[in-house]
């Protein structure tokens, strides 16, 4: 872990042939472990139209992408292929586990002479990920100092939350965070099952092989996922896509929009970190932009820190939307109903409600067949027109090309929209109300006060109640600016005389005002 001198880190770098600008340093940062920094005595100065300043330069060779790792590989004779399954084709492992494979051998305390010759001393990137981050042990080896010198322990920053324990997970409940977080855990468990058999079965056929070397713990798998999830970048690799972590520079830390002053450049020879249009004055750290378009949870999910939205000008909540029916069906997955708030003005992306807003009485129909073998077929009957096979965003275009250009039915039809989105995001707010976390923090916060007035010492904070706590009332409030915007949607609506001659024509109750309006319901205007 992040020991030693991170002069190390460019010396090594520079021994693979990655260009640093001179100016460049790396050192520790507030945002957690170490971040690039420039340290030129002048203002780095970059224009619009003239070439932007190269910081960083790796050349594709030095990428940790699973092609290099296996060619890498190569160079070990028989020790390391096993555990990367190459050779094997049946059984070949994806790009993101073999980079995970290999990042687990890299970073292992072997006790057996061959073993940590191999891992170590004959692997040329063991220098590097010496200095990846490890946040448990960090917390451990922290929480050891600190108890000297006596600084509290909620300083530091928390652990990502594939680190938390069931207990805080479970303070989660309710937040766009909890179901993407349980199913990861679930699938890192089986994962390791399977893995940690594998380990031990390519290991103890080493020579000196002893029980810390055939033995990979659940901790050392979780944070090497944890290392990949959040340093790893998608790349062309060929005419395709692939992944790859891309030394030194996986060292830049993330910043908003109005922070950012450096970005990606990929070529065919490199991967670029190179300055953007602006200023870069001595001292200043070096950030880019994780993703302008990831959601709050979603960067706590990856990276483990809750982004500043408030310096960031947005808010954006991303739910998983399990209806277990229709969607499930044309999707397979859940679909992620996406909603932002930028000054103010939410705005929300929850295209595939088409697909709910249609019955039978519109020509609508999604039906399955099931085979003997293999997911199910899934036909969508449009208006007499079968679409066999058509699923989710494609299927969505069919039925609002369909639909869409029904004027007399326009409205009827985002008013269902808006009802059922309505019902959704009033459901949301509920489960977000539920959970006793808060009753947690206020009791903190009670502590605290006990504490501030000397009536004796009390344990730690729990950092993490904290960020739960914090994203619970950021997706609370977005909720609450959605569902004031749905209810003024509604109300226009329900005044359309597109609505009223439909509900007349229904033989329902015209529901044009007040409360006849808060009466309408899904099932009642479908
Ligand atoms: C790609 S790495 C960046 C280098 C990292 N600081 C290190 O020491 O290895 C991503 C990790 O850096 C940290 N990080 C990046 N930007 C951050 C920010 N704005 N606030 C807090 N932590 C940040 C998080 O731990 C994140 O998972």
């Amino acid at each position: 872990m992040a020991q030693s001198d991170p002069s190390i880190l460019l010396s090594w770098a520079q021994l693979q042939g990655i260009e640093i600008h001179k100016s460049v340093q790396i050192n520790s940062t507030p945002h957690a472990g170490l971040g690039i920094y420039y340290t030129g005595s002048d203002t780095l100065v970059t224009l619009e139209d003239a070439k932007q300043s190269t910081l960083i330069s790796v050349p594709r060779n030095v990428i940790l992408t699973a092609e290099n790792v296996r060619t890498f590989s190569l160079s070990y004779g028989t020790t390391l292929r096993p555990l990367l399954r190459i050779g094997e084709d049946d059984e070949r492992v994806s790009e993101r586990a073999t980079i995970l494979r290999f990042l687990l051998f890299s970073l292992h305390e072997f006790v057996a002479p061959k073993l940590q010759k191999i891992a170590k001393e004959s692997n040329c990137y063991a220098a590097y990920v010496d200095f990846m981050p490890s946040p448990l042990l960090q917390r451990k080896d922290d929480a050891h100092s600190q108890l000297e010198s006596s600084s509290s322990l909620s300083d530091l920053p928390p652990p990502p939350p594939t680190f938390w324990t069931p207990g805080q997970i479970s303070k989660a409940a309710g937040t766009s965070l909890y179901s993407p977080l349980s199913a990861k855990l679930r699938l890192l468990s089986s994962e390791f099952e399977q893995f940690s058999s594998q380990w031990r079965e390519v290991f103890e056929k080493v020579d000196g092989a002893g029980e810390k070397d055939v033995e990979i713990s659940f901790e050392e798998y979780v944070r090497a996922d944890w290392l990949v999830a959040s340093r790893v970048m998608e790349l062309p690799i060929g005419d395709e896509l692939g992944l790859g972590i891309v030394p030194l520079i996986d060292f830049a830390n993330h910043s908003t929009p109005f922070h950012v002053n450096a970005r990606y450049e990929i070529t065919d020879d490199a991967v670029k970190l190179v300055s953007l249009p602006g200023q870069i004055a001595p001292e200043d750290e070096v950030l880019i932009s994780y993703g302008p378009n990831k959601g709050t949870s979603e960067i706590l999910f990856t990276y483990g820190f809750l982004i500043d939205s408030e310096d960031a000008g947005c808010e954006s909540v991303k739910m998983r939307v399990r209806d277990g029916g229709v969607l499930q069906l044309v999707y397979g997955r859940p679909p992620v109903a996406e909603f932002d708030v930028r000054e103010g003005e939410v705005t929300w992306d929850c295209e595939f409600l088409w697909l709910l807003c249609m019955t039978e009485e519109d020509e609508f129909e999604v039906s399955v067949a099931q085979k003997v073998e293999g997911p199910p077929d899934v036909d969508i009957s449009i208006r007499g027109r079968t679409l066999s096979g058509v699923r989710g965003q494609a299927a969505v275009e069919a039925v609002k090309e369909a639909y869409g250009s029904d004027e007399k039915m326009k409205d009827v039809f985002e008013l269902r929209r808006v009802l059922i989105l309505e019902k959704w995001v009033s459901g949301w707010m509920e489960d977000l109300a539920r959970v006793e976390v808060r009753e947690s923090v206020e009791a903190d916060e009670h502590i605290a006060e006990l504490e501030d007035e000397g009536k004796g010492s009390w344990k730690e904070k729990d950092p993490v109640d904290g960020i739960i706590e914090t994203l619970r009332q950021r997706e609370e409030r977005v909720y609450l600016l959605v569902l004031q915007a749905l209810e003024n949607r509604k109300k226009d609506l329900v005044e359309s005389v597109d609505v009223l001659a439909y509900l007349a024509a229904q033989d329902e109750k015209p529901a044009a005002e007040g409360e006849a309006a808060e009466a309408v319901e899904t099932d009642e205007i479908r």
